[in-house]
């Protein structure tokens, strides 16, 4: 029996349903950042527990720009969550990441605008490392389960985050290749960077919906077909969570990335923001407990 692991999924397109825990309870936690996008829904596989949030909210509500990744980690943490999963429709840049294929990526690329991408700020700064923005060893649980659950999957890649929610055009489909990018989506940052900053390890399952519009003798994406896709692919994602609770190692050693803030922070304590202070409670509160003088 797995000891110690506490999975948070962030269901993407496709997912809004769920990934069928058994004794699933929805709960309303609340955030210092805001509304998340919907209850979180805690439960298990076997013997691991999981943690559930629907990036889009119920019915898929809302739009990349506007999930409050900020809150929608916050309460996962709050949960006890120990580590990140997100599992996400993605667009491929290369001709072997066909659609259908599933991918754990490795590597990030932000072209994202205007959204919220630290817990911290003015009263509290903080600097994390994100060289290596997911973390090798989910990585490879999930896409040993993917596998598992008879997923064609490929072991790493580059994700370009851009910010939608139209589709790209077909010049900047071909600079993203040109730039290295692999898969492209419109999620995983910030994500990312607030999973490292709430000392989660994160890894991304994504799967492959459609080629994105660099090749010259395609129709440019179309929301259908991804849709459809996407409605095809679910019950193999959630094939590929109920394989990564099964295999999931019975004790959690613990990873660096459970002290990313280890040496982060770069305020004195008695220059720091109280009401920052007091938001991060989940998300940083392991390192902040007890640094703060009185004045
Ligand atoms: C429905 S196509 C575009 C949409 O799908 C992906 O979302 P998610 O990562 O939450 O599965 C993509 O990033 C876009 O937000
Ligand atoms: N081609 C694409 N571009 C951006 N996000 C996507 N999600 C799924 N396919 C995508």
């Amino acid at each position: 029996m797995a000891q110690g692991w506490h999975i948070g999924v962030i269901g993407g397109s496709g997912l809004a349903d769920g990934i069928g825990l058994e004794d699933a309870q929805d709960i309303t936690v609340r955030s210092p950042f805001g509304e998340p996008s919907g209850p979180v829904t805690t439960g298990r596989i076997g013997a691991v527990r999981f943690s559930f949030v629907a990036r889009h909210g119920a019915g898929h509500r809302i739009p990349p720009s506007a999930v409050n990744y900020r809150a929608n980690i916050d309460v996962l943490k709050r949960c006890g969550v120990t580590d990140l999963l997100s599992l996400s429709a993605i667009g491929s840049l290369r001709e072997e990441l066909a659609p259908g294929h599933m991918i754990t990526i490795d590597q990030l690329i932000d072209r994202t605008e205007g959204r919220a991408r630290s817990f911290f700020g003015p009263g509290l700064v903080a600097h994390v490392s994100l060289a290596d923005p997911v973390c090798p060893r989910l990585a490879g649980l999930v896409g040993e389960a993917a596998r598992a659950a008879g997923a064609t999957v490929h072991p790493r890649g580059c994700y370009i985050a851009i910010e939608g929610p139209q589709f790209s055009t077909r010049a900047e489909s071909a600079m993203y290749r040109a730039w290295g990018a692999d898969v492209i989506g419109m999620t995983a940052m910030p994500e990312a960077r607030l999973a490292r900053e709430a000392e989660l390890p994160y890894a991304l399952l994504g799967m492959v919906t459609d080629y994105d519009a660099w090749r010259e003798s395609e129709a440019g994406v179309e929301a259908a077909e991804v849709f459809a896709v996407m409605k095809a692919n679910a019950d193999r994602a959630r094939a590929a969570v109920r394989q990564l609770a099964a295999l999931l190692p019975a004790d959690r050693v613990a990873s660096p990335i459970d002290r990313a803030l280890d040496h982060a922070l770069a305020t004195a304590p008695s220059a720091q923001d109280p009401a920052l202070v007091a938001r991060l409670d989940a998300v940083a509160g392991r390192v902040l407990r007890g640094t703060r003088s009185a004045g």
